[in-house]
């Protein structure tokens, strides 16, 4: 990790098969992020594996319980650069037990369609998180073209 701070974050969609809608969550805290919108995740904490922090964070914050797919690859093993501080991986999910709830750190959760790229794009996430959601956008399209092959 290179003294960075590691985040994870969960591309929650509605079935890892045959993804079609995204869980993207508005932050409300801290001030510099409110009404932004992101992956909900957190920061991994010291000897916690990536996938058990980004269950416990899915939990806390939205109350669910998750299957994990597969990671949307980065370009570097760290994860995404969000700034000189963080990196983020991000790991596909699907809900394997609860209904997702705005607990902690989130004002608004909102289900979209993963095939209106303008309509996810639009949203005003938090800025380094556009070259992930591209890369997301891009992948789940790669996979549903494959599928209809
Ligand atoms: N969860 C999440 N954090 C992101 C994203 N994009 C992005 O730049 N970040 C930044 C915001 C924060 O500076 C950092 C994650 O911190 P956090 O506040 O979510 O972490 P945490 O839940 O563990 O909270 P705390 O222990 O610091 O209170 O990463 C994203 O898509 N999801």
């Amino acid at each position: 990790m290179n003294g960075q701070i590691q985040v994870v974050g969960g591309a929650v969609v509605d079935s890892l098969a045959e993804p079609s809608m995204l869980l993207v969550a508005r932050r409300s805290a801290p001030e510099q992020l409110a009404g932004l919108w992101e992956f909900p995740g957190g920061k991994v904490e010291p000897g916690e594996e990536p996938e058990a922090a980004l269950a416990r964070e899915l939990l806390e914050e939205l109350g669910i319980g998750v299957r994990l797919g597969a990671e949307l690859p980065a370009q570097v093993p760290g994860g995404w650069p969000l700034n000189h501080r963080a990196s983020m991986r991000v790991w596909f999910a699907e809900i394997a037990h609860g209904e997702p709830k705005a607990l902690e750190d989130h004002d608004e959760l909102r289900w979209v369609a993963l095939e209106d790229h303008s309509g996810v794009l639009g949203l005003p996430w938090i800025p380094a998180d556009f070259p992930i959601v591209r890369a997301l956008l891009g992948a789940v399209a790669v996979r549903a073209a494959g599928a209809r092959s």
